[in-house]
């Protein structure tokens, strides 16, 4: 069926470019020339894709692209914006327009903007699972509250091209969220590029991200397609964009800003069409204040942000994430994958998961190699002392002097620390009478922790 583009702008002249450019590519337009025109147009027949002009007469493209957004979710509307308008082009995508063009109108980038865009009202596998079958088709597992927001913030941002700068500490899932926002988007089909900006070294990283022609410089052997080239229809994710030298923030800026790159010793400029997300464990900000990242990149990249919830912010995901997990390390062993006790789960209940689930992902299989049988224990988890052991120390001096000195912890760690352990919550089930809720509150541990913690040190009795 051909498909309808409203264009909405009060200048005829624009309207009939776009009228005639559309139409060459086999579509229907609808024209309106203002707000209220637009909103008839709406409700009389379903468009496939908007795109508005940012002035109109009574009114703005920004409160269009609300109520788009608002009455018309599926419908995706793109923003025309006067040249170096930036601050309008950001608002738009903040909005949820999901792609802004700039004037004077480039027909090449007006034909790119609109096939992704008629892709997306095509594409119907939102909702359910990514159809590539990609050995790299990621999945988030979980369903903690802040695992199922930020599962529906992929789906809405998956439908935009604006860029989203994905925020979490180490091993929490930026990439996962990365990859999702890809395949759940227009762009599935075409490459997801990953590339770690801290790995590689400052002097290939020009060639690496644009790519070279042949004999630019000694060992330039032949050309190289660059990262952004080879993400061309697809996605570039720039992992910990914070350690990019400076020189090179200026170059990619460039690229971003231009929608084209010029490889290392070459005279042309390429077109590029890259939906750009990136990912930090940093504070982003903090590295702008201190002079280490350019303000204007910031503001490019940063036009969404996603933050990615820390494992110890979704303990509950914790049966889930570690079944999905012992299922991929020990599906081949006979009689079935392995499964964790209930103390082993409690004693990761009770651990703080610096590494979050990447360090989950660690602890298993080292468990899953120590284990006697299929079921891994909480012995075989190898945890060294809880998190809380620091809170129980604080209330250390309040409860009960330690009566070890610290040479005999040397060699002897773990004992040293249940020794500890063992004086302070035993102090304070003394100051409470025996009473568990009282002691797991003055200790400012669960009263799931302190069970476990009471079987662990034989003091349940
Ligand atoms: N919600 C999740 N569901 C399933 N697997 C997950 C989830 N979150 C993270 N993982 C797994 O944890 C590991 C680390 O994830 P990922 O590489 O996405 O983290 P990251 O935040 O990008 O890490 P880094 O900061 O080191 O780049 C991967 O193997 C990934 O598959």
């Amino acid at each position: 069926m051909t498909q309808t583009v409203l264009i909405v702008d009060d200048e005829p002249a624009i309207r009939e470019l776009l009228e005639i450019t559309l139409s060459r590519m086999g579509l229907n337009t609808q024209s309106a020339a203002t707000l209220s025109e637009a909103q008839s147009a709406l409700r009389q027949e379903q468009a496939d894709l908007c795109l508005t002009d940012m002035r109109l007469p009574d009114g703005n493209g920004i409160s269009l692209v609300e109520l788009i957004q608002r009455d018309y979710p599926n419908l995706p509307v793109a923003m025309i914006t006067a040249h170096g308008s930036v601050e309008t082009a950001i608002t738009a995508l903040k909005a949820g327009a999901f792609d802004f063009i700039t004037k004077p109108i480039e027909l090449e980038r007006l034909r790119t903007l609109v096939s992704s865009a008629l892709r997306l009202s095509d594409y119907s596998g939102t909702d359910g699972e990514p159809s590539s079958d990609d050995a790299k088709t990621a999945q988030l597992i979980g369903n903690t509250a802040v695992i199922n927001t930020l599962r529906q913030q992929i789906h809405k941002l998956a439908r935009s091209q604006a860029p989203v700068h994905i925020h979490g500490e180490s091993g929490s899932g930026k990439e996962v969220v990365a990859r999702l926002i890809h395949q759940h988007g227009p762009r599935a089909e075409a490459a997801f590029i990953a590339v770690n900006c801290g790995a590689i070294p400052a002097e290939l990283m020009e060639s690496e991200l644009f790519g070279h022609v042949k004999g630019s410089f000694t060992g330039a052997a032949k050309d190289k397609l660059g990262l952004f080239q080879s993400a061309n229809g697809g996605t570039l994710f720039l992992d910990e964009v914070a350690d990019l030298p400076l020189a090179m923030q200026v170059k990619l800026l460039r690229a971003i800003q231009e929608k084209a790159v010029r490889p290392v010793g070459g005279n042309e400029e390429l077109a590029i069409d890259v939906r750009i997300l990136s990912a930090t464990h940093k504070n982003l900000a903090d590295e702008v204040a201190a002079g280490r990242f350019r303000n204007d990149l910031y503001y490019r990249i940063h036009v969404i942000d996603l933050q990615v919830p820390s494992l110890r912010e979704r303990l509950d995901d914790l049966p889930a994430l570690s079944e999905a997990i012992l299922s991929r390390i020990s599906a081949d062993s006979p009689g079935g994958p392995a499964t964790l006790s209930n103390c082993a789960l409690e004693a990761m209940h009770n651990y703080h998961f610096p590494g979050n689930v990447r360090e989950l992902e660690n602890i298993l299989e080292r468990a899953w190699a120590l284990s006697e049988g299929r079921q891994i224990e909480a012995s075989d988890l190898q945890f060294a002392s809880g998190p809380s052991s620091s809170s129980a120390a604080s209330s250390l001096s309040n409860l009960a002097a330690p009566a070890l000195a610290i040479e005999e912890a040397f060699g002897n760690l773990e004992a040293y620390l249940e020794d500890i352990e063992r004086q302070v919550i035993s102090a304070a089930l003394e100051q409470c009478r025996w009473n568990k809720t009282a002691t797991a509150k003055l200790l400012g541990i669960s009263f799931r922790s302190l069970r476990y913690r009471l079987q662990k040190l034989q003091l349940d009795d």
